[in-house]
């Protein structure tokens, strides 16, 4: 009698770094991208398959387990489409090869696409301006490291972005750069926005109406500061751009654990009342002054257009096959 069919082998370092993905150790959309992408790299050198349809199988099945961490950051799938796509050859050797060269091309275009970024997001900044950040995105950070770097002199009121205080990660980054930091509580934001020049914000997935989908708190923040006639500017490279909502569908918000708001003990003394944990939220484009890519910068309401040039309609998820 035939057994159950056995499950295509994926390497452990995949596993770890879904594990790590999971648990917010690896975070950060353009971040969870690169380390999505080395792991393919690593379950293609590390395959032992012998066949080539094994090796597709093995390699389809880690990009499953990749896939299934987090669901908002389309950073994530957009990186192991991109690895897919080039996947070519007829022996285990040249699909490993080709795996290899995708994934360092890949990297090496995530790498350029943030430094081009940060050029632009750097020119809409002055001398002497200060920035109101929420949580921590590496794209914002390369806009005002850039604007540093060009000598320009810049403060930040950080937020410090409840639950997981992801802001401490951003003063701590724009302190050691020289940028004079203030660190605030997200319910003072309101309260110091007059005496900002920008807020600026990353995102995990745009949508094609323009929507920003980023860090819980984010949308708040935006009406905010469109109500104090504030700039809001979203730094964003285009693999945050989510083709799937070109067909209609809609972004999943990720909901966490009810343990990142309030501890077991705590929670019992205030009678353990309905935790709500959503990760993220969507900023409706007439809130967003700008949206900041290595392409350029665009009005929220335009990106579809540099959406349907990059991706066409294609959304789909080719490890599934
Ligand atoms: O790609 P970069 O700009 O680094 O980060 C983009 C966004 O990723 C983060 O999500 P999380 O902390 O992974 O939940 C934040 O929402 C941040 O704005």
């Amino acid at each position: 009698m035939n057994g159950a069919p056995t499950e295509p082998e994926v390497v452990d370092e995949v596993h770890g770094v879904a594990a790590d993905i999971g648990s917010m150790e690896i975070r950060g959309a353009a971040t969870i991208a690169d380390t999505a992408a080395r792991a393919l790299g690593v379950q293609a050198a590390e395959s032992e398959a012998d066949e080539p349809s094994t090796f597709r199988a093995q390699l389809r099945a880690a990009a499953r387990v990749l896939y299934d961490t987090r669901p908002t950051a389309v950073s994530l799938p957009n990186a192991l489409r991109y690895v897919f796509r080039d996947v070519e050859g007829t022996t285990v050797e040249e699909l490993r090869t080709s795996v290899r060269a995708s994934v360092a091309e890949f990297r090496d275009r995530l790498d350029t696409a943030q430094n081009d970024l940060g050029r632009v997001g750097a020119n809409r900044l002055r001398d002497g301006d200060t920035v109101m950040t929420h949580c921590h995105s590496t794209d914002v950070l390369a806009c005002i490291e850039t604007a540093v770097e060009q000598g320009k002199s810049l403060s930040a009121y950080v937020k410090e972005t409840r639950p997981r205080n992801q802001g401490h990660i951003t003063a701590d980054a724009l302190a050691d750069i020289g940028v004079d930091v203030t660190l605030i509580v997200d319910s003072a934001a309101r309260r110091y926005l007059n005496d900002v020049d920008h807020v600026l914000v990353g995102a995990d997935s745009i949508a094609a109406d323009g929507s920003v989908i980023n860090k819980i708190g984010t949308s708040g923040l935006a009406v905010n500061a469109r109500d104090r006639g504030t700039p809001i500017v979203c730094a964003a490279q285009t693999i945050k751009l989510h083709p799937g909502t070109l067909t209609g569908h809609t972004v999943d918000i990720e909901m966490r654990a009810e343990s990142e708001v309030i501890d077991d003990e705590q929670a019992a003394k205030i009678g353990d009342p309905t935790v709500l944990n959503p990760a993220f939220d969507v900023t409706p484009p007439r809130y967003v002054d700008a949206i900041v890519t290595e392409r350029g910068q665009y009005p929220p309401e335009s990106i579809v257009t540099l959406m349907r040039d990059l991706f066409g309609e294609g959304s789909d998820h080719p490890w599934d096959a």
